[in-house]
């Protein structure tokens, strides 16, 4: 894992316009969840085109570890057999997170209602990161942690079979807890319910229905209510993940801020629950029109067309926040190029992510020449009305691969080099991000 590897750094310079067609890898919490959902139906389902980032195959060793059968047969094609609901078994050693938030919150909602013990570690990020927003339900439920100090990486979990349902009202927008207390619920006695008063992705949801779970939403005044009966049998499946658009991101702004680019980004994930990014960008001017809408793997997916256009400064309505969540770094290159300045708050989740990311990204707009005000939930950019960055110095990506990739993108509108200090946490959730770039900038379809 990148964690362990030496630190890989690359510089990124302005180049010419960006041209052809790229397709982005599957997304990452589709690939995770049908990994999941896939070990936990009786027989055996196939998944094409799932993300072969390191996240993802952390998420493939665990589910191995408790008793699944887990084969690639080919580039993004995997085979797998399920045990069952109920049916995990004892892993033998801990299991290796890496830099996986979503492999650790979910798989800790799997366990807790398995009559199994398991150890959970992971790198220098996620051993940073909050586990007591899983860990506070799902004890409620039954299960039992001991987390080292602030609720964290290392901890040991014990699950409880049958454990206790209950209504769960989301203290914080999180699909990761939501996902975590549903999953619990699903070899639970009875109806476990969540509420969420701000949609999150509902990719759980969809894809649990799809496996024959019994599991309804309904909108209420309080918000969602989603409630799942347990001890369901899930049914095996072939699943399609649609392209990743929180990976499909970067392009959308690369493309949006170096004069002259004209790019296709092939099958990407539109589900409304994702695609804050588009909106926000769209308001500020960028050029990006939609093609072929249709239907993968149950999520509405469609091919953008993106050409490069003057961005102005907008008031990033924090309500679009869960559904751009990850995509607030690459956002903040796109107001640090605007003309004006740029209010993105109410994104307070930034801070408990694979690094502090106002921070970060704050540090990366120090090396671009941007001025920005901090708070503690958002920054204020003052663009650049089009004009390239300064640029010209070194980021540190803190084992993050959305800042290393936002600072690449960065580095293309730059009058000096911006030097990434490590670019291997790419391989997180986007492992031939580079390839697509140099391709880009070729003007080449991806693979021709
Ligand atoms: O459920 C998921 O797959 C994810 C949910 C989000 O995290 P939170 O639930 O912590 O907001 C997001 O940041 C993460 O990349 C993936
Ligand atoms: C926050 C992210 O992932 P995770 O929480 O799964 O580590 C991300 O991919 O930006």
């Amino acid at each position: 894992m990148h964690a362990q590897t030496a630190p890989r750094p690359l510089a990124f310079s302005a180049g010419g316009p960006l041209r052809g067609t790229v397709t982005v890898p599957g997304d990452k919490s589709i690939s995770h969840r049908a990994l999941m959902f896939s070990g936990l139906a009786v027989g055996e389902s196939r998944i094409e085109g799932l993300l072969e980032g390191e996240d993802v195959l952390a998420t493939a060793a665990a589910m191995r570890a408790m008793g699944c059968d887990i084969e690639r047969t080919g580039p993004g094609s995997w085979r797998v057999h399920g045990v069952g609901v109920g049916g995990l078994l004892q892993p033998q050693a801990a299991l290796e997170m890496g830099n996986s938030g979503t492999s650790t919150r979910l798989l800790m909602g799997l366990i807790a209602s398995h009559p199994i013990t398991a150890a959970f570690t992971g790198d220098a990020s996620l051993s940073k990161r909050p586990m007591g927003r899983v860990i506070e339900p799902l004890s409620r439920m039954g299960a039992d942690f001991t987390a080292s100090p602030g609720g964290r990486l290392p901890l040991m979990e014990r699950g409880l079979c049958p454990a206790v349902p209950i209504e769960y009202r989301l203290p914080v927008a999180s699909a990761q807890v939501k996902s975590a207390v549903l999953l619990a619920g699903l070899n639970t006695p009875g109806t476990t319910r969540v509420i969420e008063p701000v949609p999150t992705r509902d990719h759980s949801e969809r894809m649990l229905r799809g496996f024959g779970a019994a599991l309804s939403v309904e909108e209420t005044a309080e918000g969602r209510v989603i409630a799942i009966t347990g001890e369901a049998e899930l049914q095996p499946q072939q699943i399609v993940v649609p392209g990743d658009p929180s990976s499909a991101g970067f392009w959308m702004v690369a493309a949006s801020i170096v004069p002259g680019s004209a790019i296709t980004i092939a099958n990407v994930c539109m589900n409304p629950t994702r695609t804050g990014l588009i909106t926000a960008l769209r308001m500020m001017g960028a050029d990006i029109a939609e093609a072929n809408a249709r239907t993968v793997g149950g999520e509405p997916v469609a091919d953008l067309v993106v050409r490069h256009a003057p961005l102005r400064a907008i008031e990033v309505p924090p309500d679009l926040a869960p559904s751009m969540i990850d995509e607030y770094p690459i956002l903040f290159v796109a107001a640090a190029m605007a003309q004006g300045r740029t209010m993105a708050r109410g994104a307070e989740e930034l801070r408990v992510k694979e690094s502090d990311r106002i921070d970060a990204m704050a540090a990366v707009l120090d090396v671009l020449g941007v001025a920005y005000q901090p708070f503690e939930d958002g920054l204020a950019i003052e663009g650049r009305g089009g004009d390239r960055f300064a640029g010209g110095g070194t980021v540190t990506t803190h084992l993050d691969h959305r800042i290393a990739m936002s600072a690449a993108i960065a580095g293309l509108a730059a009058n000096a080099p911006v030097t990434v200090d490590d670019v291997s946490p790419v391989a997180t959730s986007y492992p031939d991000f580079l390839a697509t770039l140099d391709a880009l900038r070729e003007g080449r379809d991806e693979g021709a």
